[in-house]
């Protein structure tokens, strides 16, 4: 199952010693997406080395290129949730530990800044593009394996992380003492299984709260709930950047989503309106996602970090943009089959 990943791909890797300058690189407004394919690996080197993580905990680069190789291939070629939106969220991750400072003021300790790093990394690995209720609906494997226990999709990103982890020449954590080696192990789990959105609807009144009353890194509590909000605002990032690209990975999503819709129509189900080409008002669905989910998140992030708040701006600025659109769709969709021929 594994495709090799030779020691040429590694070391062209390794001796990449481009992108000094990385001051557009570690702003906010920095749009990953716009990294060139063949480049990403060397910028997630980058990001390590930046973060000064290897030093630290005596990572050795050949392995982790080695490591993040196979996550790579742990992808599919998906319109979303591909390598690009693993790169995407990992940067998001960089800028947190670098622009909060989460390590330097003890907001994370640096085994979790480690963690945060490979969690998002691997969060969606092996993604088929569907979501954890089409899993249960069409009795998958996954949901077979997974659905007692909640988060189908999200416990199997995790199993595959591990077994890259112990694929040969790629556990780069083996030199971390025993101690560490399971703490991390036991982060990185948290992390991922916190990239289930109904995980996060569940814990997101208590994670305002903690916000309201201020974070205390001395309550184990308050370190989850910051750690999955790290987490969910990583995975959410695309939409703190600029309209064009908000609009473009609205069209990588609904491109997933309504292929979801037309295989459960397939299969003789109802899909839900999100997901039904024919049915769905995407600036509606967005606004309502943008408003209820995004918004929220990335404010109680900007209570405790104050120099968020140019991220609660960016959302408010594609929720005007949404609104914006709206006419728009509701003119072009009377031409056009479905409003999301009206993104491509
Ligand atoms: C822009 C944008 N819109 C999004 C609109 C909707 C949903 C979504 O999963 N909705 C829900 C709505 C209810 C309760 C749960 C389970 C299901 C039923 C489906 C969530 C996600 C969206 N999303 C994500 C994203 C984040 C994490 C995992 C997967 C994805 Cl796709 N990343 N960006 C976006
Ligand atoms: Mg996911
Ligand atoms: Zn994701």
């Amino acid at each position: 199952y594994h495709m090799r990943v030779s020691d040429g791909d590694v070391a062209d890797v390794v001796l990449c010693d481009k992108y000094h300058d990385m001051t557009e690189f570690n702003c906010f407004t920095f749009i990953p997406r716009k990294v060139l394919h063949f480049e990403i690996p060397c910028y997630i080197l980058k990001m390590f080395e930046n973060l000064k993580i290897l030093d630290e905990f005596r990572i050795k680069r050949d392995i982790l290129t080695r490591f993040l190789l196979y996550v790579k291939k742990g992808y599919r070629d998906l319109p979303y949730h591909n390598w690009v939106h693993a790169f995407s969220v990992t940067h998001f991750a960089y800028l947190a530990l670098k622009n909060f400072q989460l390590v330097e003021l003890g907001y994370l300790s640096k085994l979790e800044a480690l963690a945060y790093l490979i969690a998002c990394l691997c969060h969606d690995i092996d993604h088929r593009g569907t979501t954890n209720s089409f899993q249960q609906q069409s009795n998958s494997v996954l949901a077979s394996l997974y659905s007692s226990e909640g988060s189908v999709m999200e416990r199997h990103h995790l199993s595959q992380t591990l077994a890259t982890l112990n694929t040969d020449g790629c556990n780069f954590l083996e030199c971390l003492n025993r101690v560490d080696y399971i703490k991390c192990l036991d982060l990185i789990k948290n992390l991922i299984l916190a990239t289930d959105l109904q995980v996060h609807y569940r814990i997101h009144a208590r994670q305002q709260t903690m916000a309201m009353d201020g974070f205390n890194r001395k309550n184990p509590e308050h370190r989850y709930y910051l750690c999955s909000l790290l987490m969910t605002c990583a995975d959410l990032s695309d939409q703190t950047k600029d309209w064009s690209e908000t609009k473009n990975v609205a069209r990588l999503i609904y491109a997933e989503f309504f292929t979801q819709g037309d295989l459960e129509k397939k299969m003789g189900k109802e899909p839900v309106v999100m997901m039904n080409r024919e049915k769905a008002s995407i600036p509606d669905h967005q606004l309502e996602f943008l408003s209820d989910c995004c918004v929220c998140i990335f404010r109680i992030l900007a209570r405790i970090f104050p120099i968020a708040e140019c991220l609660v701006d960016a959302i408010n600025q594609n929720i005007k943009a949404w609104e914006k659109s709206k006419p728009i769709f509701k003119h072009l969709t009377a031409n056009y089959a479905t409003s999301y021929e009206i993104l491509t």
